[in-house]
């Protein structure tokens, strides 16, 4: 049987915790209280900033690749997405997550499944809860979305498929920018993209997500430290801030919504694709107390049974390739098993400045 993205999380059921009614939380309790949340220092936020980059602008290859190197994350406008688009996935999310718990319930995501209602993947390595609600979209949602929404599942399950259309258009355009900013330029060069070059055959999750305002925000955490596991994620935020990622000297820098923009963040196969060149960024998600948040995350890999390594065009006797090849779903069951430790479980050789990765140093939270 050909192995499926929704096929990676079967060896690794989850218990589904039980869900809250946020609304009816006056008080933080104590599970969500998480105690050394290693905040920034307030003049971080002020010296450094994600770039932005146009993507009509003529040297936007240029900027990305800056930006890949020095941050794993920027922000692009001029994408082509329309707002009226985004406009119409926040409605959809914001109708979602405001259904009563037990209707939400109904499309709660099996224990070993990867589509629908429930806690954060990751909730499982933290010992407190998060301060969020999600919703995974990995294939068609009709069945979820008419448990969902029995009159007008229809129309979100339209929203949704352009949605992952124009998604899909951009992230392959995206994946050209980023392969091109390391040199990676003749199609021959990533086969699996098909005959058309088009990253036709790609395979995409989408991550809805939901943070209600908190009573208590600065002991709460939305979504904990991560990296996400995809060669790139494609991110819609409202207009409410809350994502931060971590910088190397900086330490954690706020992304506040650009009106427009979609933040892009290099994921761990794109750090195993570029030989390290490009590292994934850590981030989490911070919650509000006035505001409730909305994101929308599309996170983006190669079809599931393609092997992803170092680019033999990024590799040579002084520069050996620092991981060996994994397929999607072989990487997401080794993060599934391993969380934060997943990069280095599948690399093959010590760098020769014998830096660790990343991602692994900068959690402040024991991972179980
Ligand atoms: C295809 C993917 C990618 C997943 C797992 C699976 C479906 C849901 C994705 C997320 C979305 C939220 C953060 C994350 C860390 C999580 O907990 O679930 C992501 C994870 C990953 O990037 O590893
Ligand atoms: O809500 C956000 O800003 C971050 C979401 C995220 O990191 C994810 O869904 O992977
Ligand atoms: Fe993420």
């Amino acid at each position: 049987m050909p192995s499926r993205l929704s096929d990676a999380f079967r060896a690794h059921p989850q218990q589904q915790l039980k869900h809250p009614d946020f609304t009816s939380l006056h008080e933080l309790p104590d599970s969500y209280a998480w105690n050394q949340r290693d905040d920034p220092s307030p003049e971080t936020f002020a010296t450094e900033s994600v770039p932005l980059v146009d993507l009509n602008d003529p040297n936007a290859l240029q900027g990305i690749g800056h930006a890949c190197k020095t941050w794993g994350i920027f922000q692009v406008n001029n994408h082509g997405i329309s707002t009226s688009l985004l406009d119409m996935v926040e409605h959809t999310c914001r109708s979602l997550f405001s259904l009563p718990v037990h209707q939400k319930l109904k499309a709660a995501r099996s224990p070993d499944g990867v589509s629908g209602y429930g806690f954060a993947r990751i909730s499982s390595f933290f010992p407190k809860l998060m301060w969020s609600e999600g919703f995974t979209i990995v294939g068609p949602p009709d069945e979820h979305f008419r448990q969902l929404w029995p009159q007008d599942f229809s129309y979100h399950c339209d929203v949704i498929k352009e949605y992952k259309e124009e998604m899909k258009k951009l992230a392959g355009r995206l994946m050209w920018l980023m392969l091109g900013s390391l040199g990676i330029i003749a199609k021959e060069d990533i086969k699996w993209a098909g005959p058309k070059a088009d990253f036709k055959e790609a395979s995409a999750a989408l991550q809805l997500n939901y943070y209600p305002a908190c009573p208590d925000p600065d002991r709460a955490m939305g979504l904990a430290p991560h990296t996400d596991s995809t060669l790139l994620t494609i991110l819609y935020q409202n207009s409410t801030s809350g994502l931060q990622v971590f910088k190397e000297g900086a330490g954690w820098v706020a992304v506040p919504p650009v009106p427009g923009g979609l933040v892009i963040n290099v994921g761990d196969l794109m750090h195993i694709l570029s030989n390290g060149s490009y590292q994934s960024v850590l981030h989490r998600a911070m919650v509000n107390r006035s505001h409730h948040r909305l994101s929308s995350a599309y996170l983006y890999g190669p079809p599931s049974t393609v092997e992803i390594s170092p680019h033999p065009k990024l590799v040579g006797p002084t520069h050996p390739p620092l991981y060996r090849p994994v397929t999607w779903n072989e990487y997401l069951h080794t993060k599934a098993k391993h969380f934060n430790k997943a990069l280095s479980s599948v690399r093959v050789c010590v760098p020769l400045n014998g830096l660790g990765d990343v991602n692994e140093q900068n959690n402040s939270v024991t991972v179980g």
